[in-house]
């Protein structure tokens, strides 16, 4: 569905020159959720515009849903949803005008749009608010209403940029559920830029984390969290001489790694705690060691960040 090699945009301001994107090589297929996971400035919208044909590469390639962005953007522009950054819906319109109007702008007669839109308001559940003027939604069914004007044409792939920025805790989620569904019941494949960490981890299945232009990471956020960071394992005991005996266990086991002490505390990273841990439970036990406490934290994608780029992503959130 998305395939670049070597995509790179370079913008040149006040004799100088910001590399924003260096050398994107990215493969999604059909059917793929992705997040898109960067700090402010990492080079996302900047990417993100060149796949929507909305910037000029300065160099490499990149084919969009089976067309090259570059010779063939009208194309790209027809097989593809776009929704960007900020509320695009608004105007004084009535919601499901707002829709008709978008779909005879994307060519259907105005039978098939009012058809679609009749099915977008209900599978967005906007029912509700067809018959209110777009600028009086909350941020929430705005956010939605931006969607269903993307999804207008049926499009395969679905491009967000920072879809939930801005909104609260509730209608984010609410928000979430939408897009999933969405991929779920129409095999939609979703392209979705964000820099909130909780985002990436609710949705995607797949998470791409760029930073200064490059891909510095990509896989789905439990692989990353095991690859790059690995599970805590911690355990309590009894005695801290005891700590020191149970390292002793621990340290041969293959898995264990960063093995401490602390106190009564004993603590290691593993890449899956929950296969680590019979073994471990087994080897400190055979040393004779009394546990009091066990605990397993799987790490979040702040800690991968901060592992791979030893800055937290969290610096830049806002
Ligand atoms: N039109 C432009 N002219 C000059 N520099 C630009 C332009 N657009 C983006 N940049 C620079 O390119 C880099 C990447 O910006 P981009 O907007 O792609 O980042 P982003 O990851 O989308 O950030 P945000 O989360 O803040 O939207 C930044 O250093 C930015 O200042």
């Amino acid at each position: 569905m998305i395939h670049t090699r070597n995509l790179t945009r370079e913008f040149h301001t006040k004799g100088e020159t910001v590399q924003a994107v260096k050398g994107l090589d990215i493969d999604v297929e059909a059917g793929e959720l992705v997040s898109f996971l960067g700090p402010n400035g990492a080079g996302k919208s900047t990417s993100l515009r060149m796949l929507t044909t909305l910037l000029l590469p300065t160099s490499g390639s990149a084919t969009v849903a089976g067309r090259d962005v570059v010779a063939d953007p009208n194309g790209v522009r027809a097989a593809i949803g776009y929704v960007g950054q900020g509320n695009g819906a608004g105007g004084d319109q009535r919601v499901r005008d707002e829709l008709v109007n978008q779909g005879r702008f994307c060519g259907l007669t105005k039978a098939e749009a009012r058809t679609r839109a009749g099915e977008l308001l209900e599978m967005l559940e906007l029912d509700a608010t067809a018959d209110r003027q777009a600028d009086r939604l909350s941020g929430g069914q705005r956010r939605r209403l931006d969607i269903a004007m993307g999804l207008i044409h049926r499009p395969g792939l679905l491009f967000l940029d920072e879809p939930s920025t801005g909104l609260d805790p509730h209608s984010r989620a609410n928000l979430w559920e939408h897009i999933l569904r969405l991929r779920a019941d129409q095999g939609t494949t979703v392209f979705m830029t964000t820099h909130y960490l909780d985002e990436a981890d609710a949705m995607a299945e797949r998470v791409m984390v760029i930073d200064d232009g490059r891909i510095i990471a990509d896989g789905t956020a439990d692989d990353l969290k095991g690859k790059v960071s690995g599970d805590l394992v911690a355990f309590g005991v009894a005695e801290p001489g005891e700590a020191e005996r149970a390292a002793a266990a621990a340290r041969p086991l293959a898995d264990a790694g960063g093995v401490q002490t602390d106190g009564t505390e004993l603590r290691m990273r593993v890449s899956r705690g929950e296969e680590a841990l019979p073994g471990l439970l087994r080897a400190l036990d055979e040393a004779g060691v009394r546990l009091t406490t066990v605990r397993v934290q799987r790490p979040t994608l702040d800690d991968v960040f901060l592992t791979l780029t030893g800055r937290s992503l969290r610096e830049g959130e806002g």
